[in-house]
C-alpha cells in the first residue's frame, strides 16, 4: 500500500533535485496543485488575450488614431487603478474569508463581466458607450482581482510541502509570465489572421477576434471557478478555523498586518527589497528608450534591450535555483536584488549595444532569481494567517512603485538634456538617462545589501565564499578512497516493519548459498555503539538527549560502525547487511525531530566518509501496522517509539521521498504483504545483483547533503515542538 499522492511529503523526488525539471515534475505529482497550475495556466492565457483584445477592442470602437490611443491606453491604465482603490482592504478578506470561497466568488463575477464586455457591442450599443463600459467592467474585473490573487498566492502553500514550493514557484512563474502571454498574442495574432481571411475581411461582429478572445477569457474564469469549487476543496482545509479568522475586526486585522510587516526583519526584508526592485525595473523602463538613442541603436535597440530582459528573467527563473543549489534562499533573495542592481548600473557605461545586451540580461536574471526566492520566502516562512495580508502589500506596492518610477523616469530623461564628453578617442556620452540609471542601481544595491542584512541567516560566513562554496557543491570533506569489493545491503523503515526478519531470512539464504555475510545494525553494533545506543534510546520520560545531540550521538555510532564493521567488511568482499543506516537518521532526526536535513545529511556523509549502500531496502507499513506490531512483542517502548502518529508518518513520508529521489538504488515493498512474500522480492533483487555480468556497479560515494526531505507540520505541531526543544 502507498499513501495517497495528494499527501504533502508523499512519494516524490525530493532534496538536490527539486529546481529545475524532476522538481517540476515532482510538484505536478500533487493533485490539487497540478489543477491549480492547470487552471491557472488557462486563466492566465485568457487574462492575457484578455487584456490585449480589451485594448485591442476598445480602440477598435473609435474613430482617429488620439481616440484610438487613449482608448488603448485607457483601458490598461484602468487595469493599475484599483490598486490604489481597493488594496488596504485585499489582503484582510483573503485571511479573514474561506480562500476557496473568495476565490470561487471573484471568478463567478469576472466571468459574468468578461462575458458583458462583448455583449454590450452585440447589443447594438453605440461605440462610446461600449468603451466606456468596457473600461467600467475592466475597473471592476481588476478590482477582483486585486482580491482573488492574495487569496491564491496565500493558499498555494498550503497546498505542497514546503521543499517543492520553490519548484511550484518556477513553474507558476514561467507559465504566467512567459509561456501564457506569447501564446496569447501569438495566437491573438493568428486568429485574427485567420477569421478576416474566411470572411474576406467583412467579419460579423461576433466572430471579431477580439470578441471571441474575451468569451475565451470569460469562460476560462468559468472554469477556473469550477475547478476550485469542485476540485480543488484542499484549499480550504489549509486555513485556521472560521471563528479564528473572524473574532477580530477588519480593521484590528488590517493593522495587525502592517505592524507585522513593520515587526518582523524576514518580511521587512522581503518587502523592502521586492520594492528596490521593482523600482530599479521601472526606471530601466521609463528610460529605456531614452537609452536606446543614447547608444546610438536606432528603435530595433529598445526592443531588443526589452527582450535581453525577458531573456534574462527566463534564465534566473529556470536556471537559478540549479547554479545557487543549496545556497540559504534569504542570502540568494539579497545577492540577486544586489545582481540586478549592480547590471542596471553597469548599463549606464555601456557604450556599445552588445554591452548593453549583456547588461540587461544580467538585469533580468538577478530580478527573476528576486522574484522567484521572494515569492517562495513569502509563501513558505510566512505564517498563513497573516499570508494573504502580506502577499497583498506586496501586489499592490509593487505596482505602485513601478508606475511611479516607469512615470518619473521617463518625465526626468525626457527633460535632461544630453551631453557629450570626449574621453581620449571614445565618444562618451554622458546624459540624465545614465545618471538615472546609476542612481537606480545605487538605491538596488542599497536595498538589497539592507534586505540582506535584515534577513541574513548565516551571519559571519562570507558572502563569497558561501556562494562559491553552494555552486561548486560545498564538498565538506573528500570522500574516503576505498574499494568495495562485496555488496552493501540496508534494511530501512518505520517501527515494526520487519527489517530484523527479513534481514535474518536473507542472511541465511545467502550463508545456505556460501557466501560471506556479515549481520549489523544501526546504532549499537560495536562495543562503542552498544554504549551509544543505551544513551540514545531510553524508556519515555527518562533522560534522553535533545534533538541535536542525538543526530550527534548517531553519527557518531555510524561513524565507528562504518569504520570498524562495514569498510573492512566490503573490502573482504562479503555482503554487508545492515538493520537501518543513514536514511533513518533523515527520517527520524529530519523529518521526525525536524532538524534541518541537509545538515543531518552533511553530518552522515562526514561519519561515513560518503559511503553509500548498493541497495536500500524500504519495507513501507502504516505506521499503526507498525507500531502494533512493536506492541505485540511485550517489550517496554523505548522513547522513540513511543512518539506521536504524526512523527512516525513523517518518518514514513521521509522515507519514501528518499526512495523516490534515486529509485534505482532502492526496493519498495509493501510491509503489510505476507513476510515469505517480501523475502521472495528481496532475494531476486540481491541474487541479481550478485550475479550481475559486469559486477556490481557501486554508488558513487556521496560529495554533499543526499536531500532535502522537509519535514511537514501543521501549524499546531510546530508550535508544540518549539516548546519541546
Ligand atoms: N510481514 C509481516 N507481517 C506480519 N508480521 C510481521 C511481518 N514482518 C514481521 N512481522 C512481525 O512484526 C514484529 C516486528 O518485526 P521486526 O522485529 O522484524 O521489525 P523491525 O522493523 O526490525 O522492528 P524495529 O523497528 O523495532 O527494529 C515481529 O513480531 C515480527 O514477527
Ligand atoms: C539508525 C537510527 C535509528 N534511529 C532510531 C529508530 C529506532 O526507533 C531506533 C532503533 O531501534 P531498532 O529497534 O534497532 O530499529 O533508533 C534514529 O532515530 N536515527 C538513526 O539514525
Amino acid at each position: 500500500m502507498s499513501p495517497s499522492s495528494n499527501k504533502p511529503g508523499a512519494a516524490e523526488k525530493p532534496g538536490a533535485d527539486l529546481s529545475g525539471y524532476a522538481g517540476i515534475r515532482s510538484v505536478l505529482r500533487i493533485t490539487p496543485f497540478r489543477r491549480l497550475w492547470i487552471v491557472l495556466g488557462a486563466a492566465s492565457f485568457g487574462d492575457w488575450f484578455g487584456l490585449l483584445a480589451t485594448s485591442v477592442f476598445a480602440a477598435a470602437q473609435v474613430e482617429g488614431s488620439t481616440a484610438k490611443g487613449a482608448a488603448f491606453g485607457g483601458v490598461i491604465a484602468i487595469r493599475l487603478l484599483p490598486a490604489l482603490v481597493l488594496g488596504p482592504i485585499a489582503g484582510v478578506l483573503a485571511d479573514r474569508f474561506d480562500r476557496r470561497w473568495t476565490m470561487v466568488i471573484c471568478d463567478v463575477l469576472r466571468f459574468l463581466l468578461f462575458a458583458s464586455i462583448p455583449l454590450v457591442a452585440l447589443l447594438g450599443a453605440p461605440g462610446g458607450v461600449v468603451v466606456g463600459w468596457a473600461a467600467i467592467a475592466t475597473f471592476l474585473i481588476e478590482s477582483l482581482t486585486l482580491l482573488w490573487i492574495p487569496a491564491k498566492e496565500a493558499a498555494v502553500p498550503n497546498l505542497i510541502p514546503r521543499a517543492r514550493l520553490e519548484a511550484a514557484n518556477q513553474l507558476t512563474l514561467i507559465t504566467t509570465y512567459g509561456l501564457t502571454p506569447v501564446l496569447a498574442a501569438l495566437i491573438l495574432a493568428a486568429l485574427d489572421g485567420i477569421v478576416r481571411a474566411a470572411t474576406g475581411g467583412s467579419t460579423p461582429d461576433w466572430a471579431e477576434p477580439a470578441q471571441l478572445a474575451l468569451w475565451f477569457n470569460a469562460f476560462s474564469r468559468l472554469a477556473t471557478a469550477l475547478v476550485v469549487a469542485y476540485g480543488i476543496k484542499e484549499i480550504s482545509q489549509g486555513q485556521s478555523d472560521e471563528r479564528e479568522r473572524t473574532e477580530q475586526s477588519m480593521l484590528r486585522q488590517f493593522k495587525e498586518g502592517w505592524r507585522y510587516i513593520g515587526q518582523t526583519p524576514l518580511v521587512r526584508g522581503l518587502v523592502l527589497g521586492i520594492f528596490g526592485a521593482f523600482a530599479g525595473g521601472g526606471i530601466v523602463i521609463g528610460t529605456a528608450k531614452f537609452f536606446a538613442t543614447s547608444l546610438g541603436a536606432g528603435d530595433a535597440a529598445f526592443y531588443l534591450l526589452f527582450g535581453a530582459i525577458f531573456i534574462g528573467l527566463a534564465l534566473g527563473i529556470g536556471l537559478g535555483p540549479m547554479i545557487v543549489k543549496d545556497m540559504s534562499r534569504r542570502r540568494w533573495f539579497g545577492m540577486s536584488i544586489v545582481l540586478a542592481s549592480a547590471s542596471v548600473m553597469a548599463l549606464a557605461f555601456a557604450i556599445h549595444l552588445s554591452m548593453a545586451m549583456v547588461g540587461a540580461i544580467l538585469v533580468g536574471a538577478g530580478a527573476g532569481m528576486a522574484f522567484l526566492s521572494g515569492t517562495t520566502l513569502l509563501g513558505g516562512e510566512i505564517a498563513d494567517e497573516v499570508r494573504g495580508r502580506v502577499f497583498a502589500v506586496v501586489q499592490i506596492g509593487t505596482r505602485l512603485v513601478l508606475i511611479l518610477a516607469i512615470g518619473l523616469s521617463s518625465l526626468l530623461a525626457g527633460v535632461g538634456g544630453s551631453r557629450r564628453l570626449e574621453l581620449a578617442d571614445l565618444g562618451v556620452s554622458i546624459s540624465s538617462t545614465r545618471l538615472l540609471l546609476l542612481a537606480a542601481g545605487a538605491a538596488g544595491i542599497f536595498a538589497g545589501v539592507s534586505a540582506f542584512g535584515q534577513m541574513d541567516d548565516k551571519k559571519g560566513v562570507p558572502v563569497l565564499a558561501d556562494l562559491w562554496g553552494s555552486i561548486r557543491g560545498r564538498p565538506l570533506m573528500p570522500a574516503e578512497p576505498f574499494v568495495s569489493a562485496g555488496l552493501f545491503v540496508v534494511f530501512e523503515g518505520g517501527e515494526g516493519a520487519g527489517k530484523s526478519t527479513q534481514l535474518t531470512v536473507l542472511a541465511e539464504r545467502l550463508r545456505g548459498q556460501g557466501r560471506d555475510v556479515v549481520v549489523t545494525r544501526e546504532p549499537g553494533a560495536t562495543a562503542v555503539g552498544e554504549r551509544i545506543r543505551s544513551l540514545l534510546l531510553g524508556a519515555p520520560g527518562s533522560d534522553v538527549p535533545s534533538p541535536r545531540a542525538e543526530a550527534l550521538l548517531y553519527a557518531a555510532d555510524r561513524a565507528h560502525h562504518v569504520a570498524t564493521v562495514v569498510r573492512p567488511a566490503l573490502v573482504q568482499g562479503a555482503v554487508v547487511i545492515s538493520d537501518r543506516y543513514v536514511d533513518s537518521s533523515l527520517a527520524y532526526q529530519g523529518a521526525g525531530r525536524t532538524l534541518p536535513v541537509d545538515e543531518v545529511s552533511w553530518l552522515s556523509s562526514w561519519a561515513t566518509g560518503g559511503l553509500k549502500p548498493d541497495l536500500v531496502v524500504l519495507l513501507d507499513v502504516d505506521p499503526r501496522t507498525g507500531l502494533s506490531r512493536v506492541a505485540a512483542r511485550a517489550e517496554a517502548a523505548d522513547h522513540v517509539e513511543a512518539e506521536s502518529v504524526a512523527f512516525h508518518e513523517r518518518v514514513r513520508y521521509a522515507f519514501l521521498d528518499l526512495a523516490a529521489a534515486d529509485p534505482k538504488r532502492y526496493l519498495v515493498l509493501d510491509a503489510s504483504r505476507p513476510v515469505e512474500e517480501i523475502a521472495e522480492q528481496v532475494a531476486r533483487r540481491v541474487e541479481e545483483m550478485l550475479g550481475a555480468p559486469g559486477g556490481i556497479v557501486h554508488p558513487r560515494p556521496a560529495q554533499g547533503p543526499d536531500t532535502s526531505v522537509q519535514p511537514e507540520l501543521s501549524e499546531s505541531e510546530l508550535v508544540t515542538m518549539e516548546h519541546r526543544t
